[in-house]
Parts: structure tokens; C-alpha cells; sequence
């Protein structure tokens, strides 16, 4: 079971008519095929289907039932066959598009419907014909390569497959915090505001947003834990037919040149992907179709249109959205949660990081050491001091040190306070207790909690 946080309990976000609004009702009748974006402004939105059918991001729109969206959400209500929408509240941007890439989108999904069927179906002992469709979803930054990879797995839900979803991309932290990357059962549609329930969730803390690029940055480490992901999933489909057949839908980060590219490369192959789906870019769909028609010729490259809702974000958002992501995994989605602030001595907790080596000159190294460092190295932090106060650690599942980089972790604590003359180290976690490992794994993911 999962260390995970207070988003494991979503709070009810779902009101009755009864409510007191705005005062801002607008309603917005769209036709078949048609979608309504929308920006929420700084204030939340109240939304609700009055007649016909729609969906958000793949999950339908239950009738006559006023959701709250919090602020700046950026999202769709889609329809298939036309419906009334009502709104209560101002947003920052909304209107009416009959122009969308769903139809090649839903296509998509009947393609790899058809596959989990015949994975279900088959009787052959070759495990190649009882595994399911493995997507990778691709594209460069603001493609929609989230929002496609969440109508993929709310689509296949809705028909009875729980689809493994897993999120590479270190930056947003889709499934947890921004720093890991993880994957997750999906059992149901995804709502389109709340998180994910974390109890399922297998993940590996890498520490940083960025595999390359920063200082901290660490692209062997990230390999690595790719990897580790894939193999354990591996495991868990040969014991379970069900989870194989359905599949799974991979989410990447939009680097796509360069290291990016070759890390791209480096997921397709090693979870296996039998699907790739390129999002918004000619370029990169050439590349892989080409590399890939030589290298495994049976991973079918698909080139996909971005929609015209996909909103760009800027630096300061992507920033910003970080940081809720973590408040969220504390606090809950509206604040509605308490964490708890726990107290520990230094001596009841080893802190490690991953990576590094030795930082003196060659000079002043032992004959024969290694000037280049070892990006798996795992190395004890010193607590004494107050570098860690506002970072985020992992828990690991390791029993030995030793174990630190090929475990998963079951969750997170933010260091508040370090009290150096009573070596006692003061943490928010989302369960009370003691945790359940003594190994914390620090990376360069701070926050400040003033910034919630
Ligand atoms: N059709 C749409 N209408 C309105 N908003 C949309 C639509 N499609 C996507 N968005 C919004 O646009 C933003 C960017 O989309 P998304 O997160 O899917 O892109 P991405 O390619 O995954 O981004 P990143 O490069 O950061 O991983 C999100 O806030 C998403 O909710």
C-alpha cells in the first residue's frame, strides 16, 4: 500500500442545483461534433450539461449536475451528438470550435479497442499475442500529448479495460508530484479535476524536473529508472492477463531533439511500444517512422493532428502548476486537507541523493580515482545543517542503501524546520506516524510553501 497523499481521498466536488451562483449564467448550445473551451479565470467556474451528452477529456459529463472547475483550468466540453452547457461564473476565455481532431482521435481508440479484444481473446502461448496495445504518446511541448493520453485511457475505461497509464514526463508529475515518474491502474474515466488515487500507483522519484539541462539534471539516473518502471510492470502483467490485454498508454515530456530524441528512443524500446502516436509535429513523425520502419518493424508510427484548443503555457504557469501539484499532494485539491507535521532525530533518518562524484580537482584525488562522476551513485546527505529545509524527499522502499536507485518510493515528506542544536528534523507527511522506511531520497525539487 501506498504512502501516498491526501488526493487518495478526493474531496466532493460535485454540488446540486441548489448552490447560490455567480450571477454570471451563460448558456452555450453546441452542435455535434463541436466543443466549448474554456480558460477559468482567477475565480472557480461552475459548469453543468443541461441537455445531450458531452464529455471532458474523454470522461462524459454526468446531466444536470453543477461541477466546480478551479482557476486557470484550461479545458473542452466535447460532444459527439450535440448538447446545451451552462455556465455560472466569468472565465478568462471561452468559446465554440467545430473544428477538432476528435474524430481521428476516437479512431485511435477503436484501432487499439480492437487489439485488447484479440489480446483477450487469444489462446496462443506466445505472450506477444495476449499483450495488449502499448501506446507512446509523443510531440513537442503544449501538443496535447496529456490530454490525448487522458481521452485514451477515459475511453478504454469507459468500456471495461484498465489500461496501465504511465507518465514519464518529470516536469508535471500527472500522477503525483512533479520530480517522479510513475504508473497507475486506470479503472475508471478520469475526472477531469481531481487526481489521481494514489494506492495503486508504482513510483520512482528522480528528483528533478528536468533529465538534462540543469546542473542537477541527470540523464543515466532517468534511464535508469525508466527501466526499473518498465521491468516491474513487465512482472505484473505476466501474473495478470486482465491488466496485459488492456494495455498501456505512455505520456512523455515534449523534449523531443536532441537527448530528448534519444530519450524518446530509449522509452519506446524498453517498455516495448507497440504504438507511437505523434503529436503536432511533421518532423518528429519522419524521424521516428523512418528510424523505426528499420530498427522494429512491428511499431505502427501515427501521425496525429494537435488540436487548436491546446493552450501554450508559459514558464511562470508551468511553475506555478508545479507547485499546486505539490501543495495538492499535501493539502489536498481545495485545502481541505491537513498533513502532519512529524519530528524526528537526525538519527532516526538517513537522507541520500543520487548521483554526483567527487567534487575536488584531479589534483587532490587519490592516484587512479575517477574524475568523472558516477550518475548512480548513491552518496549520504549530512543533515546537520539547514540545506534541506523546504525540500521535498522521497521515502524510499529500499532496506539497504544500496537498493535506493532501483526502488520505487511510497510517498512524500516537506522538510519545514531543522533544528540543528537539538538535531531534530521536522517534516509534513500525509500520514500520520512513522514512515515507512528510515531511507529519504533528496533531489533538487524545493518548494515554499508561502508560494501556495
Ligand atoms: N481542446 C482543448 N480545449 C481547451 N484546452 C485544451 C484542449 N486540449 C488541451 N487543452 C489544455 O491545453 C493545455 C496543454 O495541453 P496538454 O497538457 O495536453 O499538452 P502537453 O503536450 O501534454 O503539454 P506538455 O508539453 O507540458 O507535456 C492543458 O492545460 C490542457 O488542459
Amino acid at each position: 500500500m501506498a504512502y501516498g497523499g491526501p488526493s487518495m481521498n478526493p474531496p466532493a466536488m460535485m454540488t446540486t442545483g441548489a448552490v447560490p451562483g455567480s450571477g454570471n449564467l451563460k448558456q452555450v448550445k453546441l452542435e455535434r461534433e463541436s466543443e466549448l473551451r474554456i480558460e477559468v479565470s482567477e475565480e472557480p467556474l461552475r459548469l453543468r450539461l443541461v441537455n445531450g451528452t458531452a464529455e471532458i477529456f474523454g470522461s462524459e459529463l454526468p446531466p444536470e449536475i453543477w461541477r466546480t472547475f478551479p482557476p486557470r483550468l484550461k479545458f473542452a466540453v466535447f460532444t459527439w451528438y450535440g448538447a446545451t452547457i451552462e455556465m455560472d461564473g466569468v472565465t478568462e476565455t471561452d468559446y465554440t470550435a467545430d473544428e477538432t481532431p476528435m474524430v481521428s482521435y476516437i479512431n485511435v481508440h477503436a484501432i487499439l479497442d480492437a487489439r485488447r479484444r484479440l489480446a483477450k481473446a487469444s489462446t496462443s502461448n506466445e505472450p506477444e499475442s495476449s499483450q495488449g496495445p502499448r501506446v507512446i504518446v509523443v510531440g513537442p511541448v503544449d501538443s496535447g500529448k496529456s490530454t490525448l493520453t487522458k481521452m485514451l485511457l477515459s475511453w478504454a475505461a469507459k468500456q471495461g479495460w484498465k489500461p496501465t497509464f504511465v507518465d514519464l514526463d518529470v516536469g508535471q508529475g500527472s500522477i503525483t508530484i512533479p520530480g517522479s515518474i510513475a504508473a497507475t491502474p486506470i479503472e475508471m474515466p478520469l475526472d477531469p479535476v481531481e487526481g489521481f488515487t494514489l494506492d495503486m500507483a508504482l513510483v520512482y522519484y528522480y528528483g528533478h524536473i528536468t533529465p538534462s539541462g540543469s546542473s542537477s539534471a541527470n540523464i543515466e539516473l532517468y534511464k535508469t529508472l525508466v527501466k526499473e518502471l518498465a521491468q516491474v510492470l513487465e512482472r505484473q502483467f505476466v501474473g495478470n492477463p486482465e491488466s496485459r490485454a488492456a494495455g498501456m498508454v505512455i505520456n512523455t515530456m515534449g523534449w523531443i531533439e536532441g537527448p530528448g530524441y534519444e530519450l524518446l528512443l530509449h522509452a519506446i524500446d524498453t517498455f516495448n511500444a507497440s504504438v507511437v502516436l505523434v503529436l503536432g509535429q511533421e518532423k518528429l513523425f519522419s524521424r521516428l517512422k523512418d528510424f523505426l520502419s528499420r530498427s522494429k518493424s512491428n511499431v505502427d508510427v501515427v501521425k496525429l493532428h494537435k488540436s487548436g484548443g491546446v493552450v501554450a503555457r508559459a514558464r511562470e504557469f508551468r511553475q506555478s502548476s508545479r507547485n499546486s501539484r505539490i501543495q495538492e499532494y499535501f493539502y489536498g485539491l481545495s485545502k481541505e486537507l491537513s498533513p502532519y507535521a512529524n519530528t524526528s532525530s537526525f538519527s532516526d533518518l538517513q537522507v541520500f541523493r543520487i548521483g554526483g562524484g567527487p567534487q575536488a580537482p584531479m589534483s587532490a584525488l587519490p592516484i587512479g580515482s575517477d574524475r568523472v562522476s558516477n550518475p548512480l551513485r548513491v552518496t549520504p546527505v549530512n543533515i546537520d545543517n539547514r540545506d534541506l529545509l523546504h525540500s521535498v524527499l522521497a521515502v524510499s522502499y529500499a532496506e539497504e542503501p544500496d537498493q535506493i536507485v532501483s526502488s520505487n518510493v511510497s510517498g512524500f515528506v516537506y522538510v519545514t524546520e531543522v533544528d540543528i542544536p537539538r538535531k531534530k528534523i521536522t517534516y509534513l507527511a500525509p500520514s500520520p506516524g512513522t514512515l515507512p522506511s528510515k531511507f529519504l531520497i533528496a533531489g533538487s525539487l524545493s518548494w515554499l510553501e508561502s508560494t501556495k
